[in-house]
């Protein structure tokens, strides 16, 4: 399920961010699957940096993971060097169109006005910026999702019967694909179990489980500890919310009502509940995310009931960046007959 959660967000972010249908859930697309594999490769290897002492060395005399590292940088690049270019040939096509419709169509119009700063490097990274930023991170909080409401039978049902609810005040579908395309922005706002449920898997599963910052100068930070220029900053969202002293006793239950007050959804600091990180940085994609990961729940909730294949495998974590599960999430989807 990992796997499809991962193709499916990678497939919306092209089609939202780039105005383009990379066609990598079916199978079709060849160039779309080696693409997210080097993607996902690489990011552990960077990652694998931290305790490797001598990938320099490795980099040096490109070996071993540096090398293959290497060589998945390479297949990135190029993908994206296509998207852009492919983007480029179609853009005179329907200019009005195209402007309105993506952020790179929006980035390309505006490098013809300045092609030197914003040239193909420029816009790779753009890109790559969005696709880092947008795919693993819904679409592993979605796994742990998927994962705890396994665990937690009750709470399952409990999200399937507001969707139920909700979902049946409006017209009823025949097929999967019309029920989701009339999914409508009011039903999503009226979910307010899912998205407590949503937003407790992050408290207890961030996507990005340490980030942190590089200081400019020296600094004091609040607590009166001396920071130097150029030291880093970190912090980990993982142990913060599993806290006891932010989230009482109960921190390590999966517990969505924690987030409710008569059945309305409440908020919290970002500074307490950091996974979406905190001030004028703070991801630019939350409202995104939480509307994409909500009609992903709802479409899988309304059809099908969830189970783990087995109940007693330990899930443990793939070591890099985002919080991925590392031998994936393996469900069974039993169909529910629409009531
Ligand atoms: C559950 C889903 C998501 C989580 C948990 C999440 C989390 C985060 C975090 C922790 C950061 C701060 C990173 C840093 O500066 O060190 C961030 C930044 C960012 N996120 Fe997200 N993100 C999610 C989904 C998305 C999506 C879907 C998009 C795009 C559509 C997105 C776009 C961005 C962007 C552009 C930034 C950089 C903001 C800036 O530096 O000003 N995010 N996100």
């Amino acid at each position: 399920m990992q796997k499809m959660l991962m193709k499916s967000t990678l497939e919306s972010m092209f089609k939202v961010g780039f105005g383009i249908d990379l066609k990598c859930m079916d199978g079709s697309s060849k160039e779309g699957n080696t693409f997210m594999k080097a993607f996902d490769d690489a990011n552990e290897m960077v990652y694998w940096r931290y305790v490797d002492p001598f990938w320099k060395f490795k980099r040096s005399l490109n070996i071993g993971s540096e090398a293959a590292l290497k060589n998945n940088i390479q297949i990135i690049h190029n993908f994206v060097h296509n998207v852009i270019s492919t983007k480029r040939k179609l853009l005179p096509m329907n200019p009005e169109l195209n402007v309105k419709e993506d952020i790179l169509s929006r980035f390309l119009v505006e490098s013809e006005k300045d092609p030197e700063t914003m040239n193909d490097k420029y816009l790779r990274e753009i890109i790559l910026n969005f696709i880092i930023a947008g795919k693993d991170t819904s679409a592993n909080t979605l796994s742990w999702f998927f994962y705890m409401l396994c665990k937690n039978p009750l709470i399952q049902e409990k999200i399937a019967e507001e969707v139920r609810d909700i979902s049946n005040r409006e017209v009823e579908y025949e097929y999967v694909d019309d029920f989701v395309t009339n999914i409508t922005e009011a039903t999503l706002d009226q979910m307010h179990y899912l998205h407590a449920a949503l937003t407790e898997t992050l408290r207890l599963y961030p996507a990005v489980p340490i980030d942190g910052r590089c200081a400019m100068e020296d600094d004091i930070l609040p607590d009166g500890h001396k920071v130097r220029k150029g030291d880093g900053v970190y912090y980990m969202a993982y142990a913060m919310g599993r806290m006891s002293t932010l989230w009482g006793e109960d921190a390590h239950c999966f517990r969505p009502e924690r987030w409710l007050h008569n059945g309305v959804f409440q908020p919290e600091s970002p500074f307490k509940f950091v996974a979406f990180h905190a001030g004028p940085r703070i991801c630019l994609g939350k409202d995104f995310a939480y509307r994409q990961m909500k009609i992903v729940s709802i479409a899988v909730l309304r059809h099908f009931r969830l189970k783990l294949v087995d109940d007693t495998k330990a899930v443990n974590y793939r070591t890099m960046f985002t919080l991925h599960m590392k031998e994936g999430l393996h469900l069974y989807a039993v169909p529910k007959t629409i009531m």
